[in-house]
């Protein structure tokens, strides 16, 4: 691997960049492979594997296996994120009360490694909107948030300037910007044919817009937190610059946990593959100092329709605790949300291209709910829905979206389960299965 020499020359008075074991690393080692367990989700599987320091859910692998026959993952129970990344975690909870209920907004987030991470900090009674501009990366971050399982989410596909219409709404803003990707080039060797010093100037000029369009949401002593998996300066300590010098905001530099204090350049923090475990990143933190005009979110009761009785019944079948939740309907699809969000997600809704909105349950027939796959991943599923549990090869089966047979299994709607995690639906008919798994979602490779 030949990194750009434009790129080393420019790093040479960076702080932390030690310019021959950083070849070396990336001439020599290996990536490592590293996942975040789910907190919803409990498993023991990783119990034993090395912890990443400065994350609570991080662990390393001794080597990478293949994921995507690991039912597990399909279930949920862990997603593989680079560990130097899941350094937002200490950030998040040394800037931010992470007791109290907050409206957070990952503003690039897909695939969703920010976004499942962010999730499994927040209270039940917490907003995460994981929003991302490209339709089809919105798409594979509204799954990957299914699979986490957590109700308290919403998916939006909006350019960063919509979110000028929540203006003082949100108490934390995460923003991990589109970048030239120097960070990552161990794991995608092809990024180093897009790198371009040219690149990394278009870069920080879109960083700094998508920064300015966004900023107004957040709200007066609100936090900002900014990363890249970029190296240069020009994406990261220029930014930090420029976001004091705009918007007069305070640069918070919080001490380090798990990592030397060379890591911490002008108040942020670099991370350097051949002085951690783990890739390339730049993360920093920020207060709002300035005020902002907040907008109007009404409260109260939702208003309700004769329906909602006979709803409620079907409902309590497949919920764990229908009577703490609310929910509402959209094209015939019924989503289960916290009442506390309603009139939130009611004016995003209004205002945004919603993927994704609490739980989508399914649509009604006349006695019952056909399931949705969303809730199947869900951790507000009853367990009083009927569940088979399947071997590792009839799991693979089952994802595959073959066909295939169930001895003695209970007729009509089943969720699959792997190691008792649910992976989708089946319907179960009196001479055969049929299987409810997204064709989308189907394991193709062999
Ligand atoms: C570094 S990736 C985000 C990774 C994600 N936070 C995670 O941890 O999985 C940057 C994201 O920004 C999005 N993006 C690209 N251009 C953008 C723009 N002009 N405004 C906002 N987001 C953009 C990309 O689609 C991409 O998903």
């Amino acid at each position: 691997m030949k990194i750009p020499q434009a790129l080393i020359d420019s790093l040479k008075e960076v702080k932390g960049f030690n310019e021959s074991t950083f070849i070396n690393t990336h001439e020599n080692e290996e990536a490592p492979t590293s996942i975040r367990v789910n907190p919803f989700k409990k498993i023991d599987k990783f119990n034993d594997a090395e912890a990443v320091i400065w994350s609570e859910f991080g662990k390393y692998l001794p080597n990478r296996p293949s994921f995507t026959f690991d039912p597990l993952f399909h279930a949920g129970t862990y997603y593989v994120q680079e560990a130097s990344s899941m350094y937002l975690e200490h950030i998040l909870k040394k800037t931010v009360d992470l007791s109290q209920d907050l409206k957070v907004l990952d503003l690039c987030a897909a695939p969703g490694g920010k976004s499942t991470l962010i999730a499994s900090l927040l209270t039940e009674d917490s907003l995460l909107v994981s929003n991302d501009v490209i339709k089809t990366r919105a798409n594979i971050l509204s799954d990957n948030l299914t699979k986490w399982g957590t109700m308290n989410t919403v998916v939006t596909n909006n350019d960063p300037k919509d979110f000028m219409r929540l203006s003082g709404f949100f108490d934390v803003l995460v923003i991990d910007a589109p970048c030239s990707g120097s960070g990552l080039f161990r794991k995608d060797p092809e990024a180093i044919k897009e790198w371009s010093p040219e690149n990394v100037t278009l870069c920080s000029l879109r960083q700094k817009r998508i920064i300015g369009d966004a900023w107004s949401c957040l709200r007066q002593g609100g936090i900002l937190i900014y990363s890249t998996c970029s190296y240069s300066k020009a994406e990261n300590e220029e930014i930090v610059d420029w976001i004091e010098d705009t918007f007069g905001a305070e640069h918070l530099c919080p001490e380090t946990k798990g990592i030397g204090n060379e890591v911490i350049s002008e108040n942020s923090y670099r991370f350097y593959p051949d002085q951690i475990k783990g890739e390339g990143f730049f993360i920093a933190a920020f207060q709002k100092k300035s005020s902002e005009k907040e907008v109007f979110i009404r409260s109260g009761k939702p208003i309700k329709n004769n329906n909602r009785r006979t709803e409620r019944e079907i409902f309590r079948n497949w919920i764990e605790d229908i009577d703490k939740h609310t929910w509402f309907e959209k094209n015939d699809d019924y989503f289960l949300i916290n009442p506390i969000h309603e009139h939130t997600i009611s004016l995003l809704q209004s205002n945004f291209y919603l993927r994704k909105a609490g739980v989508r349950m399914g649509k009604l027939s006349s006695k019952d709910l056909i399931p949705d796959h969303e809730l199947a991943l869900s951790v507000e599923l009853s367990r009083k829905v009927s569940r088979v549990e399947l071997s590792l090869n009839e799991a693979i089966s089952y994802l595959r979206r073959d066909e295939f047979s169930l001895e003695e299994a209970v007729k009509g709607w089943s969720l699959m389960t792997f190691q008792d995690f649910g992976l989708g639906w089946a319907k179960v008919l009196a001479n055969r299965v049929n299987n409810y798994y997204p064709k989308e979602l189907r394991i193709l490779s062999k």
